[in-house]
Protein backbone atom coordinates (compact mmCIF):
# COMPACT_ATOMS: atom_id res chain seq x y z
CA UNK A 1 0.00 0.00 0.00
CA UNK A 2 1.29 3.59 -0.95
CA UNK A 3 2.76 5.55 1.95
CA UNK A 4 2.06 8.95 3.19
CA UNK A 5 4.31 11.08 5.36
CA UNK A 6 2.86 13.54 7.76
CA UNK A 7 5.51 16.57 9.65
CA UNK A 8 4.96 18.78 13.08
CA UNK A 9 7.52 21.40 12.87
CA UNK A 10 6.23 22.82 15.96
CA UNK A 11 7.84 24.87 18.80
CA UNK A 12 10.14 22.80 20.44
CA UNK A 13 11.04 19.70 17.81
CA UNK A 14 10.47 18.50 14.18
CA UNK A 15 8.39 15.26 14.18
CA UNK A 16 8.09 13.09 11.00
CA UNK A 17 5.18 10.08 10.59
CA UNK A 18 5.33 7.63 8.14
CA UNK A 19 2.07 6.10 7.81
CA UNK A 20 0.07 3.44 5.51
CA UNK A 21 -2.90 5.19 3.52
CA UNK A 22 -5.26 2.14 3.53
CA UNK A 23 -4.67 1.49 7.34
CA UNK A 24 -3.06 4.19 8.88
CA UNK A 25 -0.28 1.87 10.49
CA UNK A 26 3.13 3.68 11.65
CA UNK A 27 5.87 2.47 9.31
CA UNK A 28 8.33 4.54 10.91
CA UNK A 29 9.03 8.02 12.28
CA UNK A 30 11.67 10.26 13.19
CA UNK A 31 12.53 13.64 15.56
CA UNK A 32 15.09 16.04 15.84
CA UNK A 33 15.30 19.25 18.49
CA UNK A 34 14.82 23.13 17.68
CA UNK A 35 16.95 25.79 19.21
CA UNK A 36 15.30 27.44 22.11
CA UNK A 37 14.16 31.26 22.06
CA UNK A 38 11.36 33.05 20.29
CA UNK A 39 13.76 34.34 17.68
CA UNK A 40 14.80 31.50 15.06
CA UNK A 41 16.41 31.40 12.19
CA UNK A 42 14.13 29.21 9.82
CA UNK A 43 17.15 27.57 8.34
CA UNK A 44 17.28 25.69 12.00
CA UNK A 45 13.94 24.40 11.16
CA UNK A 46 15.00 23.44 7.68
CA UNK A 47 18.21 21.69 9.05
CA UNK A 48 16.05 19.76 11.90
CA UNK A 49 13.71 18.76 9.47
CA UNK A 50 16.24 17.12 7.15
CA UNK A 51 17.43 15.15 10.53
CA UNK A 52 13.94 13.88 11.39
CA UNK A 53 12.82 12.84 7.73
CA UNK A 54 16.47 10.88 7.71
CA UNK A 55 16.12 9.45 11.02
CA UNK A 56 12.38 8.45 9.46
CA UNK A 57 14.40 6.32 6.99
CA UNK A 58 13.80 8.77 4.76
CA UNK A 59 10.89 10.13 1.52
CA UNK A 60 12.12 7.83 -1.16
CA UNK A 61 9.07 5.38 -1.03
CA UNK A 62 6.56 7.92 0.23
CA UNK A 63 3.99 9.15 -2.47
CA UNK A 64 2.42 12.49 -0.44
CA UNK A 65 3.72 14.58 2.47
CA UNK A 66 2.10 17.68 4.36
CA UNK A 67 3.46 19.49 7.01
CA UNK A 68 1.48 21.01 10.13
CA UNK A 69 3.80 23.93 11.65
CA UNK A 70 3.41 26.53 14.45
CA UNK A 71 1.22 29.16 13.50
CA UNK A 72 2.56 32.87 13.27
CA UNK A 73 6.21 32.90 13.15
CA UNK A 74 7.12 35.93 10.18
CA UNK A 75 9.19 34.74 7.99
CA UNK A 76 9.83 37.75 5.90
CA UNK A 77 11.77 36.83 2.46
CA UNK A 78 13.91 38.93 0.40
CA UNK A 79 13.29 39.21 -3.54
CA UNK A 80 16.06 36.45 -4.09
CA UNK A 81 14.17 34.16 -1.27
CA UNK A 82 16.67 34.82 1.15
CA UNK A 83 15.27 34.74 5.05
CA UNK A 84 15.50 38.67 5.40
CA UNK A 85 15.91 38.11 9.71
CA UNK A 86 15.36 35.23 12.29
CA UNK A 87 11.43 34.47 12.45
CA UNK A 88 9.45 36.15 14.98
CA UNK A 89 7.44 33.57 16.80
CA UNK A 90 3.72 33.38 18.10
CA UNK A 91 5.37 33.37 21.58
CA UNK A 92 7.30 36.65 21.12
CA UNK A 93 5.54 39.08 23.03
CA UNK A 94 7.86 42.24 21.95
CA UNK A 95 4.94 43.28 19.12
CA UNK A 96 2.44 43.82 22.18
CA UNK A 97 2.50 47.57 21.86
CA UNK A 98 1.92 47.12 18.23
CA UNK A 99 -0.93 45.06 19.20
CA UNK A 100 -2.84 47.76 20.87
CA UNK A 101 -1.41 50.38 18.24
CA UNK A 102 -3.35 48.46 15.45
CA UNK A 103 -6.93 48.17 17.46
CA UNK A 104 -6.27 51.99 18.04
CA UNK A 105 -5.86 52.72 15.00
CA UNK A 106 -9.00 50.35 13.26
CA UNK A 107 -11.32 52.41 15.42
CA UNK A 108 -9.56 55.70 14.97
CA UNK A 109 -8.42 56.15 18.51
CA UNK A 110 -11.51 54.07 20.28
CA UNK A 111 -9.71 50.60 20.62
CA UNK A 112 -13.37 48.77 21.34
CA UNK A 113 -14.72 50.14 17.95
CA UNK A 114 -11.26 48.99 16.40
CA UNK A 115 -11.05 45.51 18.49
CA UNK A 116 -14.73 45.12 16.99
CA UNK A 117 -14.18 46.08 13.55
CA UNK A 118 -11.09 43.75 13.61
CA UNK A 119 -12.62 40.75 14.94
CA UNK A 120 -16.04 40.57 12.45
CA UNK A 121 -12.92 41.57 9.49
CA UNK A 122 -10.18 39.10 10.47
CA UNK A 123 -11.97 37.33 13.03
CA UNK A 124 -9.55 37.78 15.75
CA UNK A 125 -8.54 40.64 18.09
CA UNK A 126 -4.53 41.34 17.31
CA UNK A 127 -2.34 39.78 20.21
CA UNK A 128 1.00 40.19 20.05
CA UNK A 129 1.20 36.47 18.56
CA UNK A 130 -0.23 37.72 15.30
CA UNK A 131 2.16 37.63 12.41
CA UNK A 132 0.18 41.26 11.49
CA UNK A 133 1.85 42.48 14.48
CA UNK A 134 5.14 41.14 14.05
CA UNK A 135 5.00 43.00 10.74
CA UNK A 136 4.34 46.39 12.23
CA UNK A 137 7.25 45.65 14.97
CA UNK A 138 9.40 45.08 12.13
CA UNK A 139 8.63 48.05 10.28
CA UNK A 140 9.09 50.43 13.47
CA UNK A 141 12.21 49.20 14.54
CA UNK A 142 13.69 47.49 11.77
CA UNK A 143 12.59 49.61 8.77
CA UNK A 144 15.43 48.56 6.21
CA UNK A 145 14.23 44.78 6.92
CA UNK A 146 10.61 46.04 5.92
CA UNK A 147 11.42 47.28 2.75
CA UNK A 148 13.63 44.93 1.58
CA UNK A 149 10.40 42.23 2.91
CA UNK A 150 9.42 40.74 -1.05
CA UNK A 151 7.31 38.16 0.71
CA UNK A 152 5.64 37.22 4.07
CA UNK A 153 5.04 33.79 5.08
CA UNK A 154 4.52 31.21 7.67
CA UNK A 155 6.67 28.39 9.00
CA UNK A 156 5.03 25.80 7.62
CA UNK A 157 4.61 27.56 3.98
CA UNK A 158 8.21 28.07 3.93
CA UNK A 159 9.15 24.48 4.87
CA UNK A 160 6.78 23.25 2.08
CA UNK A 161 8.20 25.87 -0.29
CA UNK A 162 11.90 24.60 0.78
CA UNK A 163 10.84 21.08 0.15
CA UNK A 164 9.39 21.61 -3.14
CA UNK A 165 13.15 22.78 -4.37
CA UNK A 166 12.57 26.09 -3.64
CA UNK A 167 14.88 28.36 -1.34
CA UNK A 168 17.57 31.19 -0.41
CA UNK A 169 18.90 32.41 -4.09
CA UNK A 170 15.99 30.73 -6.01
CA UNK A 171 14.65 34.33 -7.41
CA UNK A 172 11.66 36.51 -7.52
CA UNK A 173 9.67 34.02 -9.49
CA UNK A 174 9.81 31.10 -6.80
CA UNK A 175 8.54 33.73 -4.46
CA UNK A 176 4.97 33.28 -6.58
CA UNK A 177 5.12 29.46 -6.07
CA UNK A 178 4.81 29.77 -2.32
CA UNK A 179 1.59 28.24 -1.01
CA UNK A 180 -0.30 27.98 2.08
CA UNK A 181 -4.03 26.46 3.42
CA UNK A 182 -6.74 28.64 5.11
CA UNK A 183 -6.11 27.33 8.90
CA UNK A 184 -2.60 28.90 8.65
CA UNK A 185 -3.38 31.70 6.65
CA UNK A 186 -6.33 32.22 9.25
CA UNK A 187 -3.79 33.16 11.97
CA UNK A 188 -2.17 36.05 10.47
CA UNK A 189 -4.16 38.73 11.29
CA UNK A 190 -4.34 40.09 7.38
CA UNK A 191 -7.18 36.98 6.52
CA UNK A 192 -10.21 36.56 6.50
CA UNK A 193 -11.59 32.90 7.55
CA UNK A 194 -15.09 34.20 6.27
CA UNK A 195 -14.20 34.96 2.83
CA UNK A 196 -11.18 33.21 2.69
CA UNK A 197 -9.11 36.35 1.36
CA UNK A 198 -6.39 38.37 2.39
CA UNK A 199 -6.59 41.58 3.77
CA UNK A 200 -4.90 43.78 1.60
CA UNK A 201 -5.26 47.27 3.39
CA UNK A 202 -4.94 45.23 6.86
CA UNK A 203 -1.16 44.09 5.89
CA UNK A 204 -0.45 47.28 4.20
CA UNK A 205 -1.33 49.18 7.65
CA UNK A 206 1.43 46.89 9.58
CA UNK A 207 4.01 46.47 6.48
CA UNK A 208 4.21 49.50 4.77
CA UNK A 209 3.63 47.82 1.19
CA UNK A 210 1.99 44.99 0.43
CA UNK A 211 4.38 41.96 -0.03
CA UNK A 212 3.97 38.64 -1.98
CA UNK A 213 1.90 36.19 0.20
CA UNK A 214 1.41 32.46 -0.44
CA UNK A 215 -1.79 31.64 -2.40
CA UNK A 216 -4.09 30.09 -0.20
CA UNK A 217 -5.21 26.50 -1.83
CA UNK A 218 -7.83 24.29 -0.98
CA UNK A 219 -7.72 21.22 1.46
CA UNK A 220 -6.58 18.51 -1.31
CA UNK A 221 -4.82 20.34 -3.32
CA UNK A 222 -1.46 19.47 -4.63
CA UNK A 223 1.61 22.27 -3.79
CA UNK A 224 4.65 21.08 -5.51
CA UNK A 225 6.79 17.76 -5.41
CA UNK A 226 9.73 16.52 -3.36
CA UNK A 227 12.64 15.90 -5.61
CA UNK A 228 11.79 12.29 -5.07
CA UNK A 229 8.34 13.14 -6.41
CA UNK A 230 6.18 12.59 -3.40
CA UNK A 231 2.79 15.23 -4.02
CA UNK A 232 3.29 17.99 -1.49
CA UNK A 233 0.02 18.85 0.67
CA UNK A 234 -1.11 22.68 1.37
CA UNK A 235 -0.23 21.79 4.74
CA UNK A 236 -1.86 23.08 8.26
CA UNK A 237 -1.43 25.19 11.15
CA UNK A 238 -0.80 22.96 14.25
CA UNK A 239 -4.02 22.90 16.02
CA UNK A 240 -6.00 22.78 12.84
CA UNK A 241 -3.74 19.73 11.83
CA UNK A 242 -3.86 18.18 15.49
CA UNK A 243 -7.85 18.47 14.66
CA UNK A 244 -7.44 15.91 11.83
CA UNK A 245 -5.53 14.19 13.49
CA UNK A 246 -8.04 12.96 16.36
CA UNK A 247 -10.80 13.28 13.38
CA UNK A 248 -12.56 15.72 15.39
CA UNK A 249 -15.62 16.73 13.91
CA UNK A 250 -18.17 19.77 15.32
CA UNK A 251 -18.76 18.99 18.77
CA UNK A 252 -15.71 18.10 19.70
CA UNK A 253 -13.45 20.48 21.80
CA UNK A 254 -9.34 19.20 21.62
CA UNK A 255 -7.10 20.95 24.56
CA UNK A 256 -3.86 20.60 23.43
CA UNK A 257 -0.94 20.71 26.33
CA UNK A 258 2.77 21.49 24.43
CA UNK A 259 4.65 24.46 24.58
CA UNK A 260 1.58 26.41 24.22
CA UNK A 261 -1.79 25.42 25.65
CA UNK A 262 -4.69 25.44 23.09
CA UNK A 263 -8.15 24.94 23.64
CA UNK A 264 -10.31 24.54 20.05
CA UNK A 265 -13.22 23.31 18.63
CA UNK A 266 -14.56 22.40 15.13
CA UNK A 267 -17.19 24.39 13.87
CA UNK A 268 -19.51 25.49 11.43
CA UNK A 269 -20.06 29.27 12.31
CA UNK A 270 -17.04 31.26 12.68
CA UNK A 271 -16.00 33.31 15.85
CA UNK A 272 -15.95 37.16 16.25
CA UNK A 273 -15.05 37.84 19.57
CA UNK A 274 -14.35 41.40 20.09
CA UNK A 275 -13.36 40.24 24.00
CA UNK A 276 -10.06 38.82 22.18
CA UNK A 277 -9.97 35.61 23.90
CA UNK A 278 -11.08 33.75 20.90
CA UNK A 279 -9.36 33.78 17.47
CA UNK A 280 -11.32 32.78 14.78
CA UNK A 281 -9.23 30.76 13.06
CA UNK A 282 -10.45 28.35 10.50
CA UNK A 283 -10.15 24.75 10.29
CA UNK A 284 -8.24 22.23 7.22
CA UNK A 285 -11.31 20.71 6.12
CA UNK A 286 -13.36 24.02 5.31
CA UNK A 287 -15.12 24.55 8.33
CA UNK A 288 -13.86 27.26 11.67
CA UNK A 289 -11.64 26.69 14.55
CA UNK A 290 -12.57 28.54 17.26
CA UNK A 291 -9.37 28.86 19.67
CA UNK A 292 -8.25 30.06 23.21
CA UNK A 293 -3.98 29.97 23.27
CA UNK A 294 -2.08 30.14 26.46
CA UNK A 295 1.61 30.72 26.49
CA UNK A 296 2.11 28.89 29.36
CA UNK A 297 1.98 24.94 29.18
CA UNK A 298 4.59 22.52 29.23
CA UNK A 299 7.23 24.38 29.84
CA UNK A 300 5.80 25.55 33.55
CA UNK A 301 6.53 21.59 33.76
CA UNK A 302 9.43 21.35 32.66
CA UNK A 303 11.05 24.70 35.00
CA UNK A 304 8.97 22.81 38.00
CA UNK A 305 10.47 19.41 37.51
CA UNK A 306 14.09 21.25 36.98
CA UNK A 307 13.71 23.18 40.48
CA UNK A 308 12.65 20.17 42.31
CA UNK A 309 15.51 17.93 40.19
CA UNK A 310 12.88 15.56 39.71
CA UNK A 311 12.27 14.43 35.73
CA UNK A 312 8.57 14.60 34.47
CA UNK A 313 7.67 11.20 35.67
CA UNK A 314 8.61 12.18 38.48
CA UNK A 315 6.83 15.23 38.37
CA UNK A 316 3.56 13.39 37.62
CA UNK A 317 3.98 11.13 40.60
CA UNK A 318 4.73 13.98 43.06
CA UNK A 319 1.62 15.60 41.91
CA UNK A 320 -0.63 12.87 42.13
CA UNK A 321 0.88 12.01 45.63
CA UNK A 322 -0.64 15.59 46.83
CA UNK A 323 -4.52 16.03 47.44
CA UNK A 324 -6.76 17.75 44.89
CA UNK A 325 -6.00 21.12 45.68
CA UNK A 326 -2.30 20.90 46.57
CA UNK A 327 -3.42 21.85 50.21
CA UNK A 328 -3.90 25.58 49.36
CA UNK A 329 -1.38 26.01 47.23
CA UNK A 330 -2.07 27.65 43.95
CA UNK A 331 0.41 28.69 40.98
CA UNK A 332 -1.01 31.35 38.56
CA UNK A 333 1.47 30.20 35.47
CA UNK A 334 1.99 33.57 33.55
CA UNK A 335 5.94 33.07 33.51
CA UNK A 336 6.10 34.20 29.72
CA UNK A 337 3.41 37.12 29.97
CA UNK A 338 0.50 35.67 28.85
CA UNK A 339 -2.14 35.81 25.65
CA UNK A 340 -4.84 34.33 27.12
CA UNK A 341 -5.88 36.45 28.63
CA UNK A 342 -3.46 39.36 27.23
CA UNK A 343 -1.32 40.17 29.89
CA UNK A 344 2.16 40.05 28.01
CA UNK A 345 3.70 41.89 31.06
CA UNK A 346 2.72 39.80 33.46
CA UNK A 347 4.58 37.21 35.93
CA UNK A 348 3.62 34.07 37.59
CA UNK A 349 2.81 33.61 41.29
CA UNK A 350 2.87 31.25 43.86
CA UNK A 351 -0.54 31.64 46.63
CA UNK A 352 -1.27 30.12 49.70
CA UNK A 353 2.31 29.53 51.41
CA UNK A 354 2.29 28.03 54.53
CA UNK A 355 5.26 26.10 56.80
CA UNK A 356 2.80 23.64 56.26
CA UNK A 357 2.34 23.07 52.58
CA UNK A 358 5.68 23.95 50.91
CA UNK A 359 6.23 20.67 49.87
CA UNK A 360 7.65 19.60 46.45
CA UNK A 361 4.52 17.35 46.20
CA UNK A 362 2.12 20.38 46.75
CA UNK A 363 4.56 22.36 44.75
CA UNK A 364 4.21 19.53 41.58
CA UNK A 365 0.64 19.65 42.34
CA UNK A 366 -0.07 23.42 41.93
CA UNK A 367 2.19 23.44 38.46
CA UNK A 368 -0.16 20.65 36.86
CA UNK A 369 -3.41 22.71 38.29
CA UNK A 370 -2.34 25.91 37.38
CA UNK A 371 -1.84 25.22 33.67
CA UNK A 372 -4.93 23.36 33.57
CA UNK A 373 -6.76 26.15 35.30
CA UNK A 374 -5.49 28.62 32.74
CA UNK A 375 -7.27 26.53 30.10
CA UNK A 376 -10.25 26.05 31.91
CA UNK A 377 -10.48 29.66 31.50
CA UNK A 378 -9.89 29.40 27.41
CA UNK A 379 -12.66 26.74 27.65
CA UNK A 380 -15.09 29.26 29.23
CA UNK A 381 -14.45 31.69 26.86
CA UNK A 382 -15.00 29.48 23.89
CA UNK A 383 -18.28 28.14 25.25
CA UNK A 384 -19.33 31.93 25.88
CA UNK A 385 -19.06 32.21 22.00
CA UNK A 386 -21.43 29.30 21.76
CA UNK A 387 -19.17 25.94 21.30
CA UNK A 388 -20.89 22.88 23.23
CA UNK A 389 -18.09 20.78 24.80
CA UNK A 390 -19.54 17.40 25.44
CA UNK A 391 -16.15 15.70 25.85
CA UNK A 392 -12.32 16.82 25.66
CA UNK A 393 -9.84 15.48 23.75
CA UNK A 394 -6.47 16.00 25.29
CA UNK A 395 -3.18 15.72 23.14
CA UNK A 396 -0.06 17.26 23.44
CA UNK A 397 3.52 16.34 24.68
CA UNK A 398 1.68 17.19 28.68
CA UNK A 399 -1.06 15.04 27.65
CA UNK A 400 1.27 11.97 28.08
CA UNK A 401 1.13 12.50 32.03
CA UNK A 402 -1.20 11.06 34.00
CA UNK A 403 -1.49 13.92 36.24
CA UNK A 404 -2.22 16.06 33.70
CA UNK A 405 -4.88 13.60 32.50
CA UNK A 406 -6.75 13.30 36.15
CA UNK A 407 -6.71 16.81 36.92
CA UNK A 408 -8.01 18.16 33.52
CA UNK A 409 -11.04 15.38 34.06
CA UNK A 410 -11.63 17.64 37.30
CA UNK A 411 -11.07 21.17 36.17
CA UNK A 412 -12.90 20.89 32.82
CA UNK A 413 -15.59 18.61 34.66
CA UNK A 414 -16.05 16.84 31.85
CA UNK A 415 -14.96 13.58 30.66
CA UNK A 416 -11.71 13.57 28.90
CA UNK A 417 -10.57 11.14 25.87
CA UNK A 418 -6.50 11.02 25.80
CA UNK A 419 -5.84 8.83 22.57
CA UNK A 420 -2.97 6.96 22.75
CA UNK A 421 0.52 8.49 23.18
CA UNK A 422 1.67 9.43 19.70
CA UNK A 423 1.84 12.75 17.27
CA UNK A 424 -1.18 13.98 16.36
CA UNK A 425 -0.10 17.05 14.15
CA UNK A 426 2.19 14.61 12.53
CA UNK A 427 -0.51 12.50 12.04
CA UNK A 428 -3.01 14.98 10.73
CA UNK A 429 -0.73 16.03 8.49
CA UNK A 430 -0.32 12.76 7.31
CA UNK A 431 -4.06 12.16 7.08
CA UNK A 432 -4.03 15.08 5.14
CA UNK A 433 -1.40 13.87 2.46
CA UNK A 434 -3.26 10.84 2.00
CA UNK A 435 -6.43 13.38 0.95
CA UNK A 436 -4.32 14.58 -1.21
CA UNK A 437 -3.05 11.13 -2.67
CA UNK A 438 -6.79 9.84 -2.93
CA UNK A 439 -9.20 12.54 -2.58
CA UNK A 440 -10.28 12.23 0.74
CA UNK A 441 -9.69 11.91 4.41
CA UNK A 442 -8.81 8.19 5.09
CA UNK A 443 -10.66 6.94 8.17
CA UNK A 444 -7.98 5.67 10.46
CA UNK A 445 -8.46 3.75 14.09
CA UNK A 446 -7.76 6.45 16.93
CA UNK A 447 -7.30 4.04 20.22
CA UNK A 448 -6.94 5.83 23.56
CA UNK A 449 -8.93 5.74 27.09
CA UNK A 450 -11.47 7.70 28.56
CA UNK A 451 -10.84 9.53 31.83
CA UNK A 452 -14.13 10.43 33.99
CA UNK A 453 -14.52 14.10 36.31
CA UNK A 454 -14.21 13.13 39.75
CA UNK A 455 -16.61 15.87 40.80
CA UNK A 456 -19.94 17.06 38.69
CA UNK A 457 -21.19 19.75 41.25
CA UNK A 458 -19.78 23.06 39.97
CA UNK A 459 -15.85 24.08 39.44
CA UNK A 460 -13.30 22.51 41.86
CA UNK A 461 -13.09 24.69 44.82
CA UNK A 462 -9.22 25.29 43.80
CA UNK A 463 -10.20 26.28 40.23
CA UNK A 464 -12.67 28.78 41.65
CA UNK A 465 -9.40 29.94 44.35
CA UNK A 466 -6.86 29.79 41.05
CA UNK A 467 -9.67 31.92 39.29
CA UNK A 468 -9.15 34.88 42.11
CA UNK A 469 -5.94 35.07 42.64
CA UNK A 470 -5.39 35.16 38.36
CA UNK A 471 -7.90 38.07 38.11
CA UNK A 472 -5.73 39.53 40.63
CA UNK A 473 -3.61 39.27 38.34
CA UNK A 474 -4.91 40.92 35.90
CA UNK A 475 -6.44 43.87 37.88
CA UNK A 476 -2.13 44.58 38.78
N1 LIG B 1 5.19 12.82 31.12
C1 LIG B 1 5.12 14.13 30.87
N2 LIG B 1 4.62 14.96 31.81
C2 LIG B 1 4.52 16.29 31.59
N3 LIG B 1 4.95 16.88 30.45
C3 LIG B 1 5.46 16.11 29.49
C4 LIG B 1 5.58 14.70 29.64
N4 LIG B 1 6.13 14.19 28.50
C5 LIG B 1 6.37 15.26 27.69
N5 LIG B 1 5.98 16.40 28.28
C6 LIG B 1 6.10 17.79 27.78
O1 LIG B 1 5.77 17.87 26.44
C7 LIG B 1 6.42 19.03 25.90
C8 LIG B 1 6.55 18.84 24.42
O2 LIG B 1 5.26 18.68 23.91
P1 LIG B 1 4.91 18.94 22.40
O3 LIG B 1 3.42 18.82 22.25
O4 LIG B 1 5.77 18.08 21.55
O5 LIG B 1 5.36 20.47 22.29
P2 LIG B 1 5.43 21.42 21.01
O6 LIG B 1 4.47 20.83 20.01
O7 LIG B 1 4.98 22.74 21.52
O8 LIG B 1 6.86 21.46 20.54
C9 LIG B 1 7.72 19.19 26.65
O9 LIG B 1 7.86 20.55 27.06
C10 LIG B 1 7.53 18.28 27.87
O10 LIG B 1 7.60 19.02 29.05
O1 LIG C 1 0.06 30.32 18.72
C1 LIG C 1 -0.47 29.22 18.74
C2 LIG C 1 -1.90 29.06 18.35
O2 LIG C 1 -2.55 30.27 18.07
C3 LIG C 1 0.34 28.04 19.17
O3 LIG C 1 -0.49 26.93 19.41
C4 LIG C 1 1.40 27.74 18.14
O4 LIG C 1 0.76 27.22 16.99
C5 LIG C 1 2.51 26.87 18.70
O5 LIG C 1 2.12 25.57 18.96
P1 LIG C 1 2.98 24.45 19.76
O6 LIG C 1 4.34 24.44 19.21
O7 LIG C 1 2.90 24.79 21.20
O8 LIG C 1 2.23 23.18 19.47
Amino acid sequence: MPLVAGIDSSTQSCKVVIRDTATGALVRQGRASHPDGTEVHPEHWWTALQEAISQAGGLDDVEAVSIGGQQHGMVCLDESGDVVRPALLWNDTRSAPDADQLIIEAGDGDAAAGASFLASSTGTVPVASLTATKLRWLARNEPANAQRTAAVCLPHDWLSWRLAGHGPGTGPQSLELLRTDRSDASGTGYFSAITGDYLPDVLKSTLGHVPVLPTVVGPFETTGKTPTGALIGPGAGDNAAAGLGVSAAVGDVVISIGTSGTVFAVSDVPARDASGLVAGFADATGNFLPLACTLNATRIFDATAALLGVNLTELGELALSAPEGANGLTLVPYFEGERTPNLPDASGSLHGLTLSNYTPANLARAAVEGVLCSLADGLAALQAQGVAAQRIILVGGGAQSEAVQQVAASVFGLPVFVPNPGEYVADGAARQAAGVLTGQLPDWALEGVEVSPLNSDGPAPFLTRYRRYAAGVAMG
